[in-house]
């Protein structure tokens, strides 16, 4: 099985006369053997991009190529694309292996060869030995996994998944992402994955095209995105927790933080600094090579790694910045600490008043 190269553009869809469209001239490129994740907040239009695309839905501009050819008015099932979505809707009176062999036995394939095939694809989401069970007795994830060996054993040139993980609990989640990138491995398939997880991007996607409102605010490597967000609204999608606002004036932005150096040439104006959590590193109030010292106001553990909330006065004015400590570091709540704000990690948005007010919860935040 190889995929085949998606290309969506101008992708719209309009539901009722006058109302706010469900998605607005989308452009995206998912090339052949790559997985794209549509990372956005709830009702952003992560599904319609996966109905459009899929056949389920037509658009009401735009239009969707794979491998070059225009899909307008072909039907779902001719388009070469396969659907796995948050629930496995599994038939649950078949056995596991007639579940995976249902596509090639709709097709007019022989009942032992389709199940031979079933077998194989079992094996490949390491359920080999379940063939023979009736799918209402797996669990949660070993259903998740059937799903995903009947999507694969249509040979799709297209694998559409719709937050095929997210009613899993965090450890199988995990399981599932290193099964994913493993059949990726073997199997090359083109991905297009619908998810609010940012943490579920950054595991599965090569690359992310962050939605909201129905408009593709960015998209490129997850990098690219966590260090260089082009706006206040994409930061926090991706679980940007600094945010301090100031004025840039010669290559330099100037807020409670002091007037810190920036990596790039930014035009002179309002602007807010976004720094990653994980790029800043806290160290004493004596250290002469913090750019800020301020006082930890706040320390949630999570896990081996804590994070620290750590507020900043100057020019009378308040800032916070949040810092992940290192495995075994530690910081008491009221102690004085130093902030390094690496040149490299230090980035500048826009004001936008309307971004979005909470970050997308993801089970990295937790
Ligand atoms: N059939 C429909 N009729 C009217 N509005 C719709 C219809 N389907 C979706 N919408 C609207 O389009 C917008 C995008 O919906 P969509 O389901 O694509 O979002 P989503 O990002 O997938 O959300 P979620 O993560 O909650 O599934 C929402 O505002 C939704 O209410």
């Amino acid at each position: 099985m190889s995929g085949g190269a998606l290309r969506l553009t101008g992708l719209t869809r309009v539901h009722g006369k006058g109302s706010v469209p469900a998605l607005a001239d989308v452009d995206l490129e998912v090339p052949a053997g790559s997985c794209v994740a549509v990372l956005g907040p709830s009702g952003s239009g992560k599904s319609t991009v996966l109905r459009l695309t899929a056949g389920l839905d037509e658009p009401t501009a735009g239009s969707v190529h794979l491998d070059g050819v225009d899909l307008a008015g072909v039907l779902p099932e001719r388009r070469g694309m396969a659907m796995v979505f948050q629930r496995p809707l599994l038939f649950p009176h078949l056995s596991v292996r007639d579940n995976v062999a249902f596509a090639d036995r709709v097709r007019g394939a022989p009942r032992r060869a389709a199940r031979r095939r079933a077998e194989e694809f079992l094996e490949l989401v390491q359920l080999g030995g379940y063939g023979g069970r009736p799918a209402r007795a797996l669990s949660g994830g070993q259903e998740q996994r059937v799903a995903l060996a009947r999507a694969l054993a249509a040979e799709p040139r297209v694998l559409l998944l719709d937050e095929p993980f997210s009613a899993l609990d965090a450890r199988l989640r995990e399981e599932m992402h290193e099964l994913l990138a493993g059949l990726r491995m073997r199997l090359d398939p083109t991905i297009l994955l619908v998810t609010h997880d940012h943490a579920e991007a950054a595991a599965l996607a090569d690359r992310v095209a962050v939605l909201d409102g129905g408009r593709l605010l960015q998209a490129g490597p997850m990098r690219e995105l966590y260090a260089r967000p082009a706006s206040l609204a994409v930061s926090r999608l991706l679980g940007g927790r600094t945010e301090v606002a100031g004025v840039v004036r010669d290559g330099r932005h100037e807020s409670p933080l002091g007037a810190l150096d920036l990596a790039a040439p930014v035009p002179d104006g309002p602007a807010v600094l976004v720094v990653r959590h994980e790029a800043v590193r806290v160290t004493t109030a004596a250290d002469p090579a913090a750019d800020a010292v301020g006082t930890a106001v706040r320390v949630r553990p999570r896990g081996l790694r804590a994070l620290v909330t750590v507020e900043v006065t100057g020019d009378g004015r308040t800032a916070t910045v949040d810092a992940e400590l290192g495995p075994g570091e530690d910081v008491a709540t009221g102690r004085t600490v130093g902030l390094r704000l690496p040149v490299a990690d230090r980035w500048v948005v826009p004001v936008d008043h309307d971004a979005p007010a909470q970050p997308v919860p993801s089970p990295s935040d937790a």
